[in-house]
C-alpha cells in the first residue's frame, strides 16, 4: 500500500462559539485523488482551511508526510509542500499570467512533480496563449486555471482543491476534469472538495461524505455510487 501523505484524526473546528467540524478523520495516500463531498455548508471548505492551518480554533491531529502540523501556520505548511486552491480563486489582477506564476514559484521537491510555466502551458493551452495578459482581464474559468497553476508552481506533494467545478461554464468543468486526470498521471496527490458526484466519479478514487461537520461515509467511488441512502441523504443527487 502507498504511503500516507495526509492523516487527519479527531479534527474539530470552531468559528467563534460555533462548533463546525466534529471528530473528522481522513487519510490521503500518495498518488490518490480523494473527494471531500457534501452539500452546501457541510464543512468541506472548513476542513480544508483547518488542515491548511488557517483557522484560529481547532482541535485534533493533522499529520502531513509524517510531520504533526495541527499547530503550524499556513505559510509553514505551504513551505512543507501542501498547496491550497481556495474556493474564491483570487489571482493578482494587476500582474500578468507569467508574473502570477512567478509569485507561486518554490524550489523543486524530491518526489513531487516539478512544474515550470512551459509545462503548465502544455496542460492549460488557454493560459499559454495569454502569458502577458493581466489577471484582471481574464474570464472566471481562465482565472481558475491560473490559480491552480500558481499553486502547482510551488511543486507541492499534495494539493487541496476547493470545489474546482463550482460556478464555471461546462466547457471549463470538462477542462478541469482533464486537468485533474493529467495531474494524477504526473503523480500528484489531491484532496478535492466537490458537490457534484458525476465530476467526482470522473476523477476521484475514494470519497468522504460530510454532513453538518460529521463524516457520514467513507469508501471508494464505486461504493458511493452503489450506496443510495448516502447519496439521497447527504448529497444533492
Ligand atoms: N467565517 C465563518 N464564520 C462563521 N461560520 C462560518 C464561516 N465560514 C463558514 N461558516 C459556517 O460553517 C459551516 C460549514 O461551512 P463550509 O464553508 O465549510 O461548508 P462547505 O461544505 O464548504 O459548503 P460550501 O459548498 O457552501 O462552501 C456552515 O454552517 C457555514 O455557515
Amino acid at each position: 500500500m502507498q504511503e500516507t501523505i495526509l492523516e487527519v484524526n479527531g479534527l474539530n473546528a470552531f468559528y467563534g462559539r460555533a462548533h463546525i467540524l466534529f471528530d473528522v478523520d481522513l487519510k490521503v495516500r500518495k498518488g490518490e485523488v480523494v473527494a471531500l463531498m457534501g452539500r452546501n455548508g457541510a464543512g468541506k471548505s472548513t476542513t480544508m482551511k483547518a488542515i491548511m492551518g488557517m483557522l484560529s480554533r481547532t482541535q485534533g491531529e493533522v499529520s502531513f508526510m509524517g510531520n504533526a502540523i495541527a499547530k503550524s501556520p499556513p505559510h509553514v505548511i505551504s513551505k512543507m509542500g501542501m498547496g491550497f486552491v481556495p474556493e474564491d480563486r483570487r489571482v493578482f489582477t494587476d500582474l500578468t499570467v507569467l508574473e502570477n506564476l512567478e509569485v507561486g514559484s518554490q524550489a523543486e521537491r524530491e518526489g513531487a512533480p516539478y512544474w515550470t510555466a512551459e509545462k503548465l502551458f502544455e496542460l492549460f493551452p488557454n493560459l499559454g496563449e495569454m502569458p502577458h495578459r493581466p489577471g484582471g482581464n481574464m474570464s472566471g474559468g481562465e482565472q481558475q486555471m491560473l490559480t491552480v497553476s500558481r499553486t502547482l508552481m510551488g511543486n507541492p506533494y499534495l494539493v487541496l482543491l476547493d470545489e474546482p467545478s463550482e460556478g464555471v461554464a461546462p466547457v471549463i468543468v470538462e477542462q478541469m476534469a482533464n486537468m485533474i486526470m493529467a495531474l494524477k498521471k504526473q503523480g500528484l496527490t489531491i484532496l478535492l472538495s466537490e458537490q457534484n458526484l458525476q465530476f467526482a466519479d470522473l476523477v476521484c478514487d475514494r470519497a468522504y461524505v460530510l454532513e453538518n461537520g460529521h463524516v457520514r461515509f467513507e469508501g471508494t467511488m464505486e461504493e458511493l455510487d452503489a450506496n443510495e441512502d448516502v447519496r439521497r441523504n447527504y448529497l444533492s443527487v
